[in-house]
């Protein structure tokens, strides 16, 4: 068959290389590797067109050298160690024989008119492959004079696929007519070029890689595995269910609000600094169920700009639940400054995050009872006056409240606060009374119950963390859409203001008799006279709003949701309830 195009030329050329290689490889390997003759007739050789069947027969031949070759230096082995006994000279002779099939994939390339640069790398480290599995079959078939089934397996691919390669169009495309690889000056130089460019490209793509991957947050890696267990947390049961960031995930409210948006098929992700402010595994506890329940909490702050970027761009949130905070009315006197970076500096981070999305989720955050301050009005309702706050802690909560209006103003933020109202209950929070006061009638010391002026007793509307739950989620189940957009305002947004409390306030010394009843033990009780640290003297909540809005209706009373928290303190800490708090 005739063949005028160059490529079939040079197809025509390699397909006789191949024809030579089988016709040497019968009068023996060594012979063809020193003398092949490149001008030589192949009557039986494949069809030049370079028909696939062709090529493939082709590179089965040159498996049949390479193999035949081994199969040669087996003999050699053999036949020397049995007549010599092993003389130095005579096993340096099989040691270099060896080498034979090295030198067969040397002469190929030879044959092909190629020096190595011709090949590709790829193809330059199949060969050197299918070369190292011959040394290797060959030692493995010492002592027999085939290759077994394995080292076939093992030796034919590569050497096929190797001879492939070398034949592939593009490569014989870059052959002249005399078989030699086509380059001139200018090629070269664009091959360096372009070899130059491709380094920066691949120095500039490591530098952003490694950028990208470095951990945001000292000691914390947030790397590829990091990543996907975000998305997967993330990941709703069905379509139509939010997708909900919950800062503060590993705190009180925010366990077990998350749970229950998980439990009901919502994708949910945590965040939560894990500061000590009481005892860390606690926390570390409550994001571990968390995490078997296949929420996961990222060690981190909300201040961390950074971070939040991060896990924005991962995942597409459409609803913050903000409840991440330093909590404590009379710890702010103490560390004044730790309120600011959480509960003012944090949250304006968070708030310029979401400001700046596309979409913008809609956000939900705690607020606080303490923000009606000395308020004498009872109960307190959303649209009281809340401008004489008691404590810092009372005034940052207040300022969250001012700040967000001023991001749904601007910006289009859809935002609801939510006003709670001494939340208690399970896996509840070690620095509140309810807390520490079981743990002292336990341990047997005393209490101290605060006065207020005139020897009046506080007292406060303790409300059960099953109902505020409730009130959450009905919070994002409610909230509209934010109407900004990539930091621009496009329309009027949602803001709301709740309380979420019992509306049932009880004065602290008939909740420390309950708490009596529930651990069977007598209080030490120890009045003194509230100190000047921001208490105030009651709260009341109205809910009628929350009612009406979000369908709240609070229905665990103080000795249910006692009893309730007694019954987990003392599994949780059997006899060490010491270690609570
Ligand atoms: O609802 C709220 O706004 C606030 O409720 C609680 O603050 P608080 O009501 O002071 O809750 P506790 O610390 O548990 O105190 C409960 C009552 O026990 C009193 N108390 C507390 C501690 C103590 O040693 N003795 C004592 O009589 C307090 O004065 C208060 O009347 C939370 O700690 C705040 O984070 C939350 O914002």
């Amino acid at each position: 068959m005739s063949v005028h195009s160059p490529l079939g030329r040079k197809r025509r050329r390699a397909a006789e290389e191949f024809c030579l290689r089988v016709e040497d490889s019968q009068r023996g390997v060594r012979g063809w590797i020193v003398q092949g003759n490149e001008e030589e007739e192949c009557d039986e050789g494949p069809d030049v067109d370079g028909d696939e069947r062709d090529l493939s027969s082709s590179l089965s031949n040159l498996t049949t050298v390479i193999n035949n070759n081994i199969i040669n230096n087996n003999n050699n082995i053999n036949s020397s160690s049995s007549s010599s006994g092993g003389s130095t000279s005579s096993s340096r002779s099989s040691r270099s024989s060896i080498r034979e099939p090295a030198a067969v994939v040397a002469g190929w390339y030879r044959r092909l008119r190629l020096g190595r640069s011709a090949l590709t790398s790829r193809t330059v480290f199949l060969l050197e492959l299918a070369r190292e599995l011959s040394f290797w079959s060959h030692r493995k078939t010492r002592g027999s004079n085939s290759l077994g089934p394995f080292e076939r397996f093992f030796q034919q691919p590569f050497v096929w696929l190797a001879g492939k390669m070398a034949l592939s169009t593009p490569l014989v495309a870059s052959l002249d007519d005399e078989g030699k690889l086509r380059t001139s000056r200018s090629s070269r130089n664009s091959l360096g070029i372009f070899k130059v460019l491709c380094l920066i490209a691949t120095v500039v793509l490591l530098a952003v890689w490694l950028l990208k991957k470095a951990p945001v947050q000292p000691g914390v890696k947030y790397g590829a595995a990091w990543e996907r267990s975000i998305i997967q947390s993330a990941k709703p049961s069905g379509r139509g269910h939010p997708v909900i960031l919950v800062t503060g995930s590993a705190g009180f409210v925010g366990y077990h609000v998350s749970l229950a948006l998980k439990k009901r098929g919502d994708g949910v992700v945590g965040i939560d600094n894990f500061n000590d402010y009481y005892p860390v595994q606690l926390k570390r506890a409550r994001a571990a169920n968390l995490l078997s329940k296949g929420v996961v909490t990222v060690d981190g702050d909300i201040n961390n700009s950074e971070l939040l970027r991060r896990m924005f761009k991962l995942v597409q949130f459409t609803h913050v639940l903000h409840l991440a905070a330093q909590a404590g009315v009379r710890y702010a006197v103490k560390k004044p400054m730790t309120y600011v970076h959480s509960n003012i500096a944090g949250f304006v981070v968070l708030l310029e995050v979401c400001k700046s999305l596309n979409p913008q989720p809609s956000m939900i955050f705690a607020s606080s009872s303490s923000v009606y301050g000395l308020n004498t009005k009872v109960p307190f309702s959303e649209d009281d006056r809340t401008d004489q706050p008691a404590s810092l802690y009372a005034a940052t909560k207040k300022a969250d409240e001012m700040i967000a209006h001023t991001y749904n103003h601007i910006w289009g933020l859809s935002i609801t606060a939510l006003r709670f109202f001494t939340v208690y209950g399970p896996w509840g929070r070690p620095d509140m009374a309810y807390f520490s006061f079981t743990r002292n009638i336990v341990e047997e010391t005393p209490i101290k119950i605060f006065r207020g002026p005139y020897d009046t007793e506080l007292s406060r509307d303790f409300t059960y963390i099953a109902d505020v739950v409730k009130g959450c989620v009905a919070s994002i189940d409610t909230a509209k859409p934010s109407t900004g957009s990539g930091g621009k305002k496009t329309g009027s947004a949602q803001f709301r203001i709740f309380n979420l409390g019992n509306t049932q306030p009880v004065k602290v010394g008939a909740f420390v008799d309950i708490l009596e009843k529930h651990l069977n033990r007598k209080a030490i009780r120890d009045y003194v006279d509230m100190p000047a640290t921001g208490d105030v003297p009651f709260t009341h909540a109205n809910v009628s709003h929350a009612r009406e809005e979000l369908g709240y209706n609070p229905t665990t009373d103080l000795e249910t949701g006692l009893g309730e928290f007694v019954t987990w303190f003392s599994s949780y800490y059997g006899d060490d309830s010491m270690a609570c708090c």
